[in-house]
């Protein structure tokens, strides 16, 4: 793997023949690389779904601010925790002990895998305007290429297969391109009228308060940034160490404005309630109303170049996590076996086994590309939480500080990343915590297992607490979904 053992972007398994030292536009690259996937192409739709333009504007504002505050925080951890290089759990466990801990493994593993079953939607989504009997991606024809297309992933990491640093630049550009071409061509064709047709959004009854429809902007902002917790890794490629800072600032900002305009003038070339119906990837619908068919050839084209390479890069995320958390005593041992040439074949088995799963799952309840990745977004609030929480208690505690070392920034940044963190839980509404409920609670079972293999204590007082506790709402969240009364797919 490349310079650190702990995983944490997607990217952190690039590597280059050479380990050529990179400039700032280069890093600025792989940071962009490693956050864009699919999410981008179907913001048109899952923005103006529940909300106008003036909910989206507020949308990007609060996670312009939140997600700033994340990056901040894990600039700041690595550099007052340089051990726990960037690890989005082992930053949980360090302040918060081994329960939260691996709740923020698991979390970050749930996330990256569920995610990677939205990604496997959502190509063949895109491949339908091509072969229609993909339909939305979840019919039969659809899961069966997703299953084939997850296994011939499986086969090349087994063989060994890194995403290169040549194929990586080249996806990068495949991807970022028609965005940019999109962006072009929208701005032109753009209608003021369309765009302040309703621009409170108050005029759509269905769409509710401003209140409500920016709540409903919350896990899709948030989807789109997921990966920029890693950008720390790439340090070790960093020509001055300095750069990787500013890369990843650089790089957050060119995805903000990327993103906004995407979903900000479609709906100045769509009005808002006939953009809530178009199919995802939406930017493909909106492009083919202003060009033509090309248009939508071109997007759902660079949307399954992009997933593609994200899914790759993401598999190989998913099954360094509970490897690392193997070997480091989180997991259970299994999890870190390791094959003769080195991959983590076990973890990565168990991983794609339940992306399989999931998408059987997906296939009888017709899980749609965005209830899929709502719930890999509100999985991975866990670790995020915990990480901005970590930075606080540093500040506050003083610990690594040196002696009058200002820690006011710190503390604002750890503040704003939890809060905003929390506000999401909020955001995501009942049948996603539910959903996730589900999904954390058999962790306990691995937990307790990994705490026996080390002859460990199993459960602090308020750790038991905790879980018991999560038992208890996952049971109920279960019985719920199984009556029918939420479901979250
Ligand atoms: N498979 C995953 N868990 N991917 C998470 C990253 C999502 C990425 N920001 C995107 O827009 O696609």
């Amino acid at each position: 793997m490349a310079a650190t053992d702990i995983p944490s972007a997607p990217a952190a398994s690039i590597t280059t023949p050479s380990q050529t030292k990179l400039r700032l536009g280069a890093l600025t690259a792989l940071v962009i690389g490693s956050m864009v996937g699919s999410g981008v192409f179907s913001l048109p739709q899952n923005m103006a779904a529940g909300a106008g333009p003036l909910a989206i504007l507020i949308g990007w504002g609060i996670t312009a601010v939140g997600m700033l505050a994340l990056v901040f925080v894990y600039q700041s951890l690595a550099v007052r925790k340089p051990r726990l290089d960037a690890g989005p759990y082992a930053y949980a466990k360090a302040g918060f002990g081994p329960f939260i801990g691996f709740n923020s493994a698991w979390g970050y593993w749930i996330s990256a895998w569920v995610g990677n079953v939205s990604y496997a939607v959502i190509v063949f989504s895109a491949l339908s305007y091509f072969y229609p009997a993909f339909g939305d991606g979840n019919t039969w024809q659809a899961v069966l290429g997703a299953s084939i297309l997850l296994w011939l992933i499986h086969i090349l990491i087994l063989a060994g297969v890194r995403q290169a640093a040549i194929v990586n630049l080249v996806v990068t550009i495949a991807k970022i391109a028609p965005i940019v071409l999109f962006i072009g061509i929208v701005a032109v064709a753009f209608k003021v009228d369309v765009f302040n047709a309703d621009f409170s959004g108050l005029g759509n009854a269905n769409l509710g308060s401003i209140m409500t429809q920016v709540k409903s902007t919350m896990l899709v902002t948030l989807w789109v940034f997921i990966g920029i917790e890693g950008a720390s890794v790439f340090s070790a490629r960093a020509e001055r160490r300095n750069d990787i800072a500013t890369a990843t600032v650089l790089g957050f900002f060119t995805c903000l404005a990327l993103y906004a305009l995407v979903s900000l003038l479609s709906i100045g070339i769509i009005s808002q309630p006939e953009l809530a119906g178009l199919k995802n990837p939406s930017m493909a619908g909106v492009l083919e109303t202003v060009v033509g068919p090309w248009g939508a050839i071109l997007i759902n084209l660079a949307l399954v170049v992009s997933v593609v390479g994200a899914f790759l890069s993401w598999t190989l995320l998913a099954a360094e996590v509970p490897h690392v958390a193997g070997k480091d005593g989180t997991m259970p041992k299994f999890f870190a076996h390791e094959s003769e040439r080195g991959v983590p074949s076990t973890s990565l088995l168990v991983t794609n086994l339940l992306v399989q799963a999931f998408l059987i799952v997906t296939l009888f309840a017709q899980s749609t590309y965005q209830a899929l990745f709502y719930i890999a977004s509100a999985a991975i609030l866990v670790p995020y939480i915990f990480s901005g929480a970590y930075a606080a208690k540093l500040a506050i505690t003083g610990k690594s500080y040196g002696v009058g070392e200002s820690r006011n920034g710190a503390l604002l940044m750890g503040f704003v990343a939890t809060i905003y963190g929390l506000w999401l839980v909020y955001a995501a509404g009942l049948s996603y915590l539910f959903m996730c409920a589900v999904l954390y609670a058999p962790g306990i079972v691995f937990y307790i297992w990994a705490r026996r293999e080390n002859r460990e204590r199993v459960f602090h007082p308020v750790e038991a607490a905790l879980a018991a506790a999560l038992v208890a709402v996952s049971l109920y969240a279960a019985y719920e979904m199984w009556v029918g009364a939420v479901s979250a797919l």
